[in-house]
C-alpha cells in the first residue's frame, strides 16, 4: 500500500496536465453538442485529432472516467457534474484549470535547493528580480491577462454559490465595492442577482482597464493600500489570502475607513478559505492545504485558521465579526463589523 501511495503521488502531476488537456480540447463542449453518450471515434473526429492519436485519447478518457470527471456507458462518454464545470456556455472553468504556475515562475517551485537556499522571497520575487506578481503583471500584460481570466473563470461558480447560500448578506445595502475585483465577473453576478444594488469594481488601474463596459457596475482603478472608495459594504473575495498578516491589517483598516464614512452601519464581507472550518467533502481539506502552499510560495500569502482570522480582525480594529460556514464551495463568508 505504501509503495502504491508513494508512486501514485509522484505521478499525480499527470492529473493536472490531463485536466488542462481536456479543457484545451473542449471535450465537455463536444460531448454536450453531441447530445448523448459520445463514442470515442465521434469525439476524436469532432475535436478533431489525427486517427493515429485515437488510442491516446482512449487512455486520457480512461483516466478521467476513473477519476469521475467524465462517465462512460456502453454507448460512449458522458458528462458528470464535474466536467459540466468546463462547459464554455456554463461555468467555463477551462482557463482556471489550464493555469499552470510553472509558466509564470519557471521550475524553482518546491525544490530541495529552493528550501536550502538563503535566498528568501516568493518564487515570483526570485524569478522576476524581487518583484511581486502584481507588478510583473503590469509589465507583462500577457501573463496578467491569463491570470485575470483564470480568476474570472472560477469566479462565476463560487459567486453563484455565494449568492445562493447567503442572499441575506446583500439585503439592506445600497452600494457595494468589490476590492480586488479583477475585471468585474463577481460584481456582474451580484448586480444581476440584486438589481437595486449599485456595484463598483475596484482594482489596480492596469487590471480594471480590461473590464468590459457594463450597465450593471462601475469601475474604479486604484491601490487598496492607499484609499478605497466609500460604500455600505466592501467585498474582499480571495484577496486577504494573497497577503501576509501585516498587509492584511493595512487593507482591513482601509476597508474599515471606507465603510465607516457612509450613513449606514457598514460592513466588510470577506470570502476566503477557513482551514479548520467544517468540511463537506473529503477532498476539501487537501485542496485547502494545496492552495495554502501555492499561495505561500507564489505571493507570500496563506490560508488561515479560525484563530488566525480572529487575531487579524481584532488587530485591524473591528468590534465584531461572524463566520458563516461554507455550504457548497471551499470558501467561507466572514462578515466584519466596525
Ligand atoms: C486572487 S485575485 C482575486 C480576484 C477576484 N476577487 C476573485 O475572487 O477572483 C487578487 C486581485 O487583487 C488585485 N490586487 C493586487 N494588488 C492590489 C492593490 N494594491 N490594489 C487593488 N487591487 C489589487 C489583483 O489585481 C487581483 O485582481
Ligand atoms: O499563483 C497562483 C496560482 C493560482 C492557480 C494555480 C493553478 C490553477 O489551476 C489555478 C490557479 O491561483 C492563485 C491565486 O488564486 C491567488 O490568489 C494568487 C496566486 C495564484
Amino acid at each position: 500500500m505504501e509503495l502504491v501511495r508513494l508512486i501514485n503521488q509522484s505521478v499525480s502531476f499527470i492529473s493536472s496536465l490531463v485536466l488542462r488537456c481536456a479543457a484545451e480540447l473542449q471535450i465537455s463542449d463536444h460531448i454536450k453538442q453531441y447530445g448523448g453518450p459520445m463514442p470515442l471515434h465521434e469525439l476524436a473526429r469532432s475535436i478533431p485529432i489525427p486517427p493515429e492519436k485515437d488510442l491516446m485519447l482512449v487512455q486520457l478518457m480512461e483516466l478521467l472516467v476513473h477519476q469521475g470527471v467524465y462517465a462512460k456507458c456502453e454507448a460512449g462518454y458522458q458528462l458528470t457534474p464535474t466536467s459540466e464545470l468546463l462547459l464554455t456556455e456554463g461555468s467555463n472553468m477551462g482557463t482556471f484549470v489550464s493555469f499552470i504556475p510553472e509558466v509564470f515562475f519557471g521550475k524553482r517551485f518546491f525544490t530541495g535547493k529552493w528550501f536550502k537556499d538563503t535566498d528568501v522571497g516568493t518564487v515570483s520575487e526570485l524569478a522576476y528580480n524581487g518583484k511581486q506578481i502584481w507588478h510583473v503583471f503590469k509589465e507583462k500584460p500577457e501573463l496578467g491577462n491569463f491570470f485575470n481570466e483564470a480568476m474570472a473563470s472560477q469566479c462565476k461558480e463560487s459567486v453563484r454559490d455565494l449568492v445562493a447560500s447567503h442572499p441575506d448578506i446583500f439585503y439592506g445595502i445600497n452600494n457595494l465595492v468589490d476590492v480586488g475585483g479583477g475585471t468585474g465577473t463577481t460584481v456582474k453576478v451580484i448586480a444581476d442577482t440584486f438589481p437595486g444594488l449599485r456595484c463598483t469594481v475596484f482594482d489596480l488601474p492596469n487590471v480594471v482597464e480590461n473590464a468590459p463596459n457594463s450597465d450593471s457596475f462601475s469601475v474604479v482603478g486604484g491601490d487598496m493600500f492607499d484609499n478605497i472608495p466609500t460604500a455600505d459594504a466592501i467585498l474582499l473575495k480571495t484577496i486577504l489570502h494573497d497577503w501576509p498578516d501585516e498587509d492584511c491589517v493595512r487593507i482591513l483598516e482601509r476597508c474599515k475607513e471606507a465603510v465607516e464614512s457612509t450613513e449606514k452601519n457598514g460592513k466588510v464581507i470577506v470570502v476566503d478559505m477557513v482551514l479548520d472550518a467544517e468540511v463537506n467533502d473529503s477532498k476539501e481539506t487537501e485542496t485547502k492545504l494545496l492552495f495554502n502552499l501555492l499561495l505561500i510560495s507564489t505571493v507570500g500569502g496563506k490560508e488561515r485558521t479560525k484563530k488566525e482570522w480572529h487575531d487579524l480582525i481584532i488587530r485591524a480594529g473591528y468590534s465584531d465579526y461572524k463566520i458563516y460556514p461554507a455550504r457548497m464551495s471551499l470558501y467561507s463568508v466572514i462578515e466584519l463589523y466596525p
